[in-house]
């Protein structure tokens, strides 16, 4: 989809050009006012759009409610997060990412509803995270309700219901955790020093590589992130998925391919790697963000009085019922 399609009405603007057309062949006065109506029209929608583009990127209610500080402690964070990110700043190399993507594009996994998706998730408990040890059903349904309470758009609140289902990859090709959660950094190009526990990376055989090695490694500046190899995992898998079987915008899909940079959307390292597209998802990235982290340590909320009202998202952008190829 085209970057800020989903801010175009399609309908209305199908009217205007039946009538635009019929207007040429009549010209009748009555054609001439129902084409002034309807180009009011289109204008007040526009209006409605820019109203939405705010409600995108307004403050959310989390940025004056929460002690931030109270999130991503990592120098504190218990061995069981350290070991995580020990292990996969080892072995996240070019070579494993090469890899894993020609696996992920040789096969469908498992066919199921995004719904039936969610359910199968919430067996896991994230190794790499500091801040929860709810389930994975319990993160999706806090991230989901908070962008709902602030009133952003629906495909919005459909992202922080479905953002962390790439999680999925655990029941299937991972070789473990590693390569599934924690934060992603781009591989190819030298580790920045504000990935989360940087002195890790001394082990990993990319560290010393000649060309990795360097500021730029295989990237040149202003490739743009589509054209980077970020550490494969939950965003980048369901990234995929969702650009060929759903109807989210581009602003969704950046939410859920970049949510886990945050070395780039919290830190503003890689900056030169960006293109003119990056810097509009960068703040769609970051409109997500609060939605992700400050929501963990909200109350759980009740699966089964949510779940109707869910499904009806999920329809609109997706399909309730669709068996989705994962
Ligand atoms: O531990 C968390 C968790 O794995 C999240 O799903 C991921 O998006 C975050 O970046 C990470 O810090
Ligand atoms: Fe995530
Ligand atoms: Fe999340």
């Amino acid at each position: 989809m085209a970057p800020g399609a989903i801010f175009e009405e399609p309908n209305v603007a199908e009217n205007f050009n039946d009538h635009r057309d019929g207007l040429a062949l009549e010209a009748t006065s009555d054609a001439i006012d129902n084409v002034n109506v309807l180009k009011a029209a289109v204008k007040v929608k526009q209006g409605t759009a820019t109203q939405e583009e705010k409600d995108i990127y307004a403050q959310s209610a989390f940025d004056s409610e929460k002690d931030k500080t109270q999130f991503r402690q990592y120098e504190e964070a218990c061995d069981r997060v350290k070991n995580f990110y020990r292990e996969q700043h080892e072995k996240q190399t070019v070579a494993y990412n090469l890899r894993a993507r020609n696996h992920f594009h040789g096969k469908t996994r498992a066919e199921m509803t995004i719904w039936e998706a969610m359910e199968k998730l919430n067996t896991l408990i994230d190794e790499s995270d500091p801040d929860t040890s709810l389930s994975q059903i319990d993160h999706l349904l806090q991230s989901a309700e908070a962008i709902r309470r602030d009133g952003k758009p629906r495909w919005f609140q459909l992202v922080g219901l479905i953002h962390d289902l790439g999680k999925l990859l655990f029941f299937y090709d991972a070789q473990g955790q590693w390569d599934v959660v924690g934060d992603t950094f781009p591989v190819g190009c030298a580790f920045d020093k504000r990935i989360i526990y940087p002195d890790t990376f001394k082990n990993n055989p990319d560290y010393n590589d000649e060309i990795y090695s360097t500021e730029h490694g295989i990237y040149v500046p202003g490739c743009g992130l589509d054209n980077v190899m970020l550490s494969w995992g939950h965003d980048e898998y369901l990234y995929h998925i969702m650009k060929d079987q759903s109807t989210i915008p581009d602003e969704g899909l950046a939410m859920i391919r970049y949510h886990s940079f945050y070395p780039w959307h919290k830190e503003n390292a890689y900056r030169w790697m960006m293109n003119e597209k990056d810097h509009k998802m960068l703040d769609a990235v970051r409109a997500f963000n609060p939605y992700d982290l400050y929501s963990k340590s909200d109350d759980i909320p009740k699966v089964e009085d949510l779940k109707e009202y869910y499904l009806g998202i999920i329809d609109e952008y997706i399909g309730k019922d669709k068996k989705i190829k994962w």
